[in-house]
C-alpha cells in the first residue's frame, strides 16, 4: 500500500515538474502577460486592467506593480526602466526594448503552471517568503527588470520599516533576501530552475529604512549547470556601495525542487 502511494507521488511529482517547466518557461510569453507588457511599454504602469483566460482566476496580483506606498525614487526609476521596456527584446535590436519587467506572484508555483493547484504537494498556505506581507509598504517593495542582451538585471529595492536589523537601518538577512532573490531570478531567466548552491556577502555600509537602492546583478560566467553571478547594492544615484556578493546557482530538474531534494 506505502509502495503504491510513493510511486504515486513519484508519477505526480514527473506529470506537474513537466507541467511547471512548461509553464515558468512561457510565463512571460502567456497573453495575459504580454498584455500587461504591452501596456506598461505603452507607459501605463499603474492602471493597467489584465484580460485573464479563465484558467488563470482568481486574478493574481502583480506585486512589481506601483502602489501608494512607493517613494518618488522608487517610482521614478521604475519609470526610467519602464519608459526602456517594449516587451520581449528583438534580436539585434538597440537602445528602446532592451529591458524587460519581470511580474511577481506570491505563489509563483502556482501562476507559473497556468494556474495548476501545486499548493497541496508544496503546502497550502505557503507564500513567497518576499511578498507575503499584506501591508503595503512595510516589507519588501521591489521589481526586477532583465537585460537578456547584456546578461543584466536591476532591482529597484524599497526597504520597509519591518525589515529593521541595527536600529533604523536594514537587517542583514533582509538585504541577503533581496541579493538572493535578484541573483535567483537572473539565473532563472537564464536557466530554470536553479537553486543556490553558494552566496558570498560582504556589507560595506548599511541601508537606511525606508531608503531605496539599486540591486544589479551580472553574469560572470557558465560552466554547465553552473552559473556565477555577482551582485552589487548602491544607492541609486551610485555613488555609495552598500553591499556586494557573488553567488552560484545550480540548474536543476523539477523532482528534485518538488521533492525537497
Ligand atoms: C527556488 C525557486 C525556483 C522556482 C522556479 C519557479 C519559478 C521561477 C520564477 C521566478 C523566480 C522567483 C524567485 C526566485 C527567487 C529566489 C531564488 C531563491 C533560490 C533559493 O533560495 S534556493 C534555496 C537555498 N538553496 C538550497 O536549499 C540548495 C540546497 N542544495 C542542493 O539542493 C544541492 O546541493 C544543489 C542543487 C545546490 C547541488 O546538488 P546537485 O546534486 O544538483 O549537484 P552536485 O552536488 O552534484 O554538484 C554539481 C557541481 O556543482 C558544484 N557545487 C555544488 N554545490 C556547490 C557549492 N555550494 N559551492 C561550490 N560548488 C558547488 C559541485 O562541486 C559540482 O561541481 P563539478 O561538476 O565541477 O564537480
Amino acid at each position: 500500500m506505502k509502495a503504491a502511494i510513493n510511486r504515486h507521488r513519484a508519477d505526480m511529482t514527473r506529470s506537474l515538474g513537466g507541467l511547471l517547466f512548461r509553464g515558468v518557461h512561457s510565463l512571460t510569453s502567456i497573453p495575459a502577460v504580454r498584455t500587461q507588457l504591452g501596456h506598461l511599454a505603452s507607459g501605463g504602469a499603474v492602471r493597467t486592467v489584465m484580460t485573464l483566460p479563465s484558467f488563470l482566476s482568481p486574478k493574481p496580483r502583480d506585486f512589481s506593480l506601483p502602489n501608494s506606498s512607493w517613494g518618488s525614487e522608487m517610482l521614478r526609476l521604475h519609470e526610467h526602466y519602464n519608459s526602456q521596456c517594449e516587451g520581449e527584446m528583438e534580436e539585434g535590436e538597440e537602445g528602446r526594448g532592451l529591458w524587460l519587467r519581470l511580474p511577481s506572484y506570491n505563489r509563483s508555483l502556482k501562476y507559473a503552471t497556468g494556474g495548476v493547484y501545486l499548493s497541496k504537494m508544496v503546502q497550502a498556505n505557503a507564500r513567497l517568503f518576499t511578498r507575503n506581507s499584506r501591508e503595503q509598504g512595510a516589507g519588501f517593495e521591489y521589481v526586477v527588470f532583465v537585460n537578456k542582451k547584456e546578461n543584466k538585471c536591476v532591482c529597484i529595492f524599497q526597504a520597509g520599516h519591518l525589515l529593521e536589523g541595527p536600529p533604523g537601518c536594514v537587517h542583514g538577512g533582509a538585504i541577503a533576501t533581496m541579493i538572493d532573490t535578484v541573483t535567483g531570478t537572473h539565473a532563472n531567466v537564464l536557466s530554470r530552475p536553479v537553486m543556490t548552491a553558494n552566496l558570498n556577502i560582504n556589507y560595506r555600509s548599511p541601508i537606511p529604512l525606508g531608503n531605496t537602492v539599486l540591486i544589479e546583478s551580472s553574469l560572470d560566467s557558465r560552466e554547465g549547470r553552473k552559473m556565477f553571478i555577482s551582485c552589487k547594492v548602491t544607492s541609486t544615484d551610485g555613488s555609495k556601495l552598500h553591499t556586494e556578493a557573488t553567488a552560484l546557482f545550480l540548474s536543476v530538474n523539477f523532482s528534485h525542487l518538488l521533492k525537497g531534494g
